[in-house]
């Protein structure tokens, strides 16, 4: 789809931007020209857009495609972004964190490496049949996470119980696979129907 492309295209374009912007030593000169450049830019783009009960245009929400995914969107800027892949109910991802990820000098925020896990192992729970909203993430830190390193993640549905869904995951290094960095479990909450209508209700009419 050719709106797709040219969705991954910018976003591609953003998160070098990001990567630039937070490790340049240009001076200040220079800063401010690009920032006066960039306004023009941000003012064209929002010239279109949609409010936060619509769905973007080039989303297909019941297929899982979600281009703007903070974690796994090909069009958000803020994305590693995360590349998940499901293999006999593991999920499986890979990525590399740019210093703009940057918590500990040299190594990946805390809060980046808790993000990462809670995605993908959303995936695995969805991938179980069992979708479900994020209610508990219990995360441990045993070994700082490299940037700008070949990360490998992956994750597994361990219980299931009635609504209630309970997930295993780890980040480590490509390079080390067995070499658990960080740790997760998490425990997700399938929705009621009037749950559902409360949280998405005005987004579900429209995607209708
Ligand atoms: C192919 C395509 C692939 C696409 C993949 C896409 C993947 C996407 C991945 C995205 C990944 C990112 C995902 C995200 O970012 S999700 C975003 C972050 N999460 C949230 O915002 C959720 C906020 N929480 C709520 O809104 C409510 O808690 C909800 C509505 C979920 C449940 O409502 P409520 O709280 O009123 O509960 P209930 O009355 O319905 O009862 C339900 C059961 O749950 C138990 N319970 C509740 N809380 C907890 C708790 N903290 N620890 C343990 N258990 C808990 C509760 O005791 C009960 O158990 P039981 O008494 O029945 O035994």
């Amino acid at each position: 789809m050719k709106r797709r492309e040219a969705i991954t295209e910018l976003g591609d374009a953003l998160r070098t931007l990001a990567e630039h912007a937070t490790t340049t030593e240009m001076p200040a000169g220079d800063l401010l020209r690009a920032a006066a450049e960039l306004r023009e830019i941000a003012a064209r783009l929002g010239e279109r857009s949609r409010g936060r009960s619509t769905l973007p245009s080039a989303d297909d929400l019941l297929g899982g495609v979600r281009m703007y995914n903070p974690v796994t969107g090909g069009g958000s800027a803020l994305a590693p972004p995360l590349r998940i892949e499901v293999v006999a109910g593991v999920a499986i991802g890979r990525c590399t964190l740019g210093l703009a990820f940057e918590g500990p000098p040299r190594f990946a925020h805390g809060g980046v490496s808790a993000m990462l896990l809670d995605q993908i192992l959303g995936h695995a729970v969805v991938a179980s049949g069992n979708p479900g909203m994020t209610v508990r993430l219990d995360t441990v830190y045993r070994a700082p996470v490299p940037l700008l390193t070949p990360l490998r993640l992956t994750a597994e549905v361990r219980h299931v119980d009635g609504r209630r869904v309970t997930a295993t995951g780890t980040i480590a290094t490509e390079a080390e696979p067995g070499t658990t960095l960080v740790s997760a479990s998490g425990t997700f909450v399938g929705l009621r129907a009037d749950q559902t209508r409360r949280l998405f209700g005005p987004v579900l009419q429209t995607e209708a």
